[in-house]
């Protein structure tokens, strides 16, 4: 069949044309943080290969969460983002996913019965493999080594070898994150998420004396769902729960070639991931991120650090949001603990005024990250949940909707942020840390927040 007369299948996606004026744009824009890979030998055929494999996400799926993003942003619902800060590789274990996949549901749980309105669950899964870097380099011991920008990108250890930029890289990224969807929506639509059973896992948190202080919210929902038992409540549509997939959109290489034009309505639907988001160092407005970003009809994310003044807010709004489209922007906001009181109010006064309705998510984990006396990078729990708290003392005050979380996290009993009710601590790094970028929240840290965060929804919602 020749290529003109290649009827797609109702609701498929098909391959976009090679090129195209609007969506390779970019190629001719500024662009930060890309990899030296461009004369590599196996760059075209890596890329081609991308573009001739089936699309991740179905562009209906993107269309159902910007519609439960929008109710979000009109704060009927609130989302709860959550993942490794660089997913790997090696780290695609049934075991690893299903304990990031388990521990967004109980926290979910949690806020679910906090907020009393629905939580949208989003992995930063499933793509999340690409970093940009403050530096291109590293030294160890006066040797110098081009930076690990991702398991999409080069590899961890430290050789010559291993660091170097490979475009091969790009399709074991695809295939990854296909492994990893796969048994994301196997576990989220097989049974394995179902409400009672999650509840259940809660209860092993509850076992520790450290978590007594939420006795009385895990008690309270303990109540709720047996209500809702002896009500009749159909537990069986509550084995199943949504789950979507995101990452930051940083290799426009791999955006681009996983972009399809969609069958049903003709646009573009980058099927990387059902959301995307552009980080803080490269959501400048005349660049390539911005941009590529405003011509794919997913929901967009864009972190805002705390030197973003109200003009580059209004500006990303114009660009990527121009018929103020409820749940197609995310403003992540990144300021850190210390600046969060001071310096959100002025952005989101300034956005609400000018009619926007953006969603307004909190990232405490970005602007709070420091260095322990042994060396690590880290953050203190009380940093994090201390941003968290500004975040929603900031938005109670303008009347605006604290519309959710957006963490670094992961399932496993890992050391990496300090504190915390069981507290980690710095002498546990040297056999507990295991992220090759950015700490994470271990699994009872998540769970902690979760309750605190829910509490503060519980308390929001009674004034
Ligand atoms: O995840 C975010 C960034 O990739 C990370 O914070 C950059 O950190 P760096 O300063 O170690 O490069
Ligand atoms: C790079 C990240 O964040 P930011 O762009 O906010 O620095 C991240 O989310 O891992
Ligand atoms: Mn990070």
């Amino acid at each position: 069949m020749s290529e003109e007369n290649r009827t797609p299948l109702p609701g498929s996606s098909v391959a976009g044309p090679a090129t195209d004026p609007q969506l390779d744009a970019w190629r001719d824009l500024p662009i930060a943080q890309q990899p030296t890979w461009r004369e590599h030998p196996d760059y075209s055929a890596s890329i081609s290969e991308l573009g001739s494999r089936p699309p991740l996400v179905f562009a209906g799926e993107v269309d159902i969460l910007r519609e439960r993003l929008a109710a979000a942003a009109q704060g009927k619902a609130f989302l709860l983002q959550g993942g490794d800060c660089a997913e790997t590789f090696d780290g695609a274990t049934a075991d690893k996913i299903s304990s990031r996949v388990k521990t967004i549901l109980q926290m979910a749980v949690v806020l679910t019965y906090g907020a009393s309105m629905p939580v949208i669950k989003m992995g930063r899964m499933a793509g999340q493999f690409a970093k940009p870097r403050s530096s291109n380099d590293e030294t160890r011991d006066g040797v110098t080594l081009p930076a690990f920008r991702g398991d999409i990108v080069n590899g961890y250890d430290f050789t010559p070898e291993t660091r170097a930029h490979d475009p091969k890289r790009l399709v074991q990224a695809y295939n990854t994150s296909s492994a990893t969807l796969n048994l994301i929506r196997a576990f989220t639509q097989g049974g394995f998420a179902d409400l009672r059973s999650v509840h259940s896992w809660n209860a092993g948190f509850m076992a520790n004396p450290a978590h007594s202080a939420y006795e009385q919210l895990a008690g309270e929902i303990d109540s709720a769902i047996r209500f809702m038992d002896a009500c009749g409540a159909d537990f069986e549509a509550l084995k199943r729960t949504e789950f979507f997939a995101s990452h930051e959109a940083l290799l426009l290489d791999y955006e681009r070639a996983l972009t399809r034009t969609d069958s049903r309505t003709g646009q573009p639907y980058d099927t990387s991931g059902h959301f995307l988001w552009i980080g803080e160092r490269t959501r400048q407005l005349d660049h390539a991120h911005v941009d590529f970003l405003s011509r794919v009809r997913n929901p967009i994310g864009v972190k805002l650090g705390p030197n973003t003044k109200p003009e580059d807010a209004l500006a990303l709004i114009e660009k990527l949001d121009p018929n103020r489209e409820p749940g197609r922007l995310t403003f992540i906001t990144r300021m850190g603990a210390q600046n969060i009181r001071e310096k959100l109010p002025n952005l989101v006064e300034k956005v609400t005024a000018s009619g926007a309705q953006v969603l307004w998510v909190t990232d405490p984990m970005h602007g709070n990250t420091v260095t322990s006396e042994n060396g690590y990078k880290t953050r203190r729990f009380d940093d994090v949940m201390d941003e968290v708290r500004g975040f929603f003392e900031v938005h109670d005050s303008l009347g605006t909707f604290p519309g959710g979380l957006h963490v670094e996290m992961t399932g496993d009993d890992v050391a990496e942020c300090l504190g915390g009710a069981d507290p980690i601590r710095q002498e546990q790094f040297d056999d507990l840390y295991e992220s090759v970028c950015d700490p994470r929240l271990n699994h009872k840290q998540s769970l902690e927040m979760a309750f605190l965060v829910s509490g503060a929804l519980q308390s929001r919602g009674r004034r």
